[in-house]
């Protein structure tokens, strides 16, 4: 078992909190290097008729002995054909996520000297701050993150844990351990509708990394000219996201177009990327100028010893891999040292 400074760490340089800017007196133009020239603004599709398509899967149905069979064929087309979807009935509870609203909120309004305490250090990337951030002239997006690893607990960072407000850290506990189990089942589904061995995704999985990033976007006197987040793909193995405060601002690529993920009551958008037959879809995070917007994404991936690579039952069948095999924490090492570019990071993976 590694202690706490024996894993290698991952960094991102030190930048600006976006909040601060915009509490200063007589804020009213944004600063250069958050100004976007270099990012999409038209193609947003103003009918709603992509919006309306993006699938919705019914946990409860998943789970039931009767519906299941129906629900996993939409669970298939959904990863099949937009790598993306949004899960209603998943079990946790509206006042639980009312709480988790409230409690993000305040988290954010700390003061900033309170903030400081729980702000990235040097050569690590958890705490307040911004994550891919490699070089001093690369354009910053408009946004605030905190992320915290919190599963394998013995990956946690106790200075971080220990300064969180107790309450808080009670809430982000409770919210990850409820996340890991739908995460859990998830897979599960997945691997029967892929004809994956059950003991296979388990033992990817048996010591799942999960980390929780919370972004808070304030509003911009010039949203069109920034970007909430920069165009990307995750690079989890499964992301569960909560449009916290219910504020559109998650766009998806779709056929060549942004669409718009509009925010559906209690619902959590969930993100995958596995092998070419399930796909990683490039999504961004778009601002406006009247309300701030909250969203809290939980990623699990393998361990950072396990290693990566086609699903052992899936190469067997079809007698051709398409993408190497490597350790989770060299897949990220590579990750963590680039600029987000909306490119899919499992690229890096292919043979
Ligand atoms: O804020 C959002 O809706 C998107 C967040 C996201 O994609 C991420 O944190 O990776
Ligand atoms: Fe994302």
């Amino acid at each position: 078992m590694e202690a706490e400074g024996e894993e290698r760490q991952w960094s991102s340089l030190i930048v600006p909190s976006v909040l601060e800017i915009v509490k200063e007196k007589n804020f009213a133009t944004v600063p250069p290097r958050y100004i976007r020239p270099d990012q999409e603004k038209t193609e947003i599709l103003n009918d709603s008729s992509l919006s309306s398509e993006i699938p919705v899967i019914d946990m409860k149905r998943l789970c039931s002995v009767s519906a299941m069979d129906s629900e996993l064929k939409k669970l298939d087309f959904a990863c099949q054909d937009w790598g993306f979807f949004q899960l209603v009935n998943h079990g946790i509870d509206s006042s639980f996520l009312d709480k988790l609203e409230t409690e993000v909120q305040e988290f954010f309004n700390l003061s900033m000297e309170e903030k400081q305490k729980l702000w990235q250090r040097n050569g690590d990337f958890e705490g307040f701050g911004q994550v891919n951030i490699v070089s001093e002239d690369q354009k910053l997006d408009w946004g605030d993150m905190f992320i915290l690893t919190t599963e394998p607990i013995r990956s946690r960072k106790s200075h971080l844990f220990s300064k969180l407000p107790p309450s808080f850290r009670e809430t982000l506990e409770t919210y990850s351990s409820q996340v890991k189990s739908i995460a859990k089942i998830l897979f599960a589904k997945m691997a029967s509708v892929l004809e994956i061995k059950q003991e296979e995704m388990e033992d990817l999985f048996d010591d799942v990394w999960q980390s929780i990033k919370i972004n808070y976007y304030p509003p911009c006197p010039q949203p069109d000219q920034v970007i909430g987040l920069t165009p990307h793909s995750d690079a989890a193995g499964l992301t569960i996201l909560l449009q916290v405060n219910q504020v559109e601002g998650l766009q998806i690529k779709k056929d060549g177009k942004w669409v718009v993920v509009k925010p559906l009551q209690d619902a959590l958008v969930v993100n995958i990327i596995t092998n070419g037959r399930y796909r990683s879809i490039e999504h961004r995070a778009v601002v406006n100028s009247e309300k701030e917007r909250l969203s809290v994404a939980v990623f699990h991936s393998p361990g950072k010893e396990t290693i990566i690579g086609p699903a052992k039952s899936l190469v067997d069948r079809q007698k051709q891999s398409l993408f190497k095999s490597m350790s989770t924490q060299e897949y990220f090492d590579a990750f963590f040292a680039q600029k987000l570019n909306g490119k899919s990071h499992l690229d890096l993976m292919r043979i």
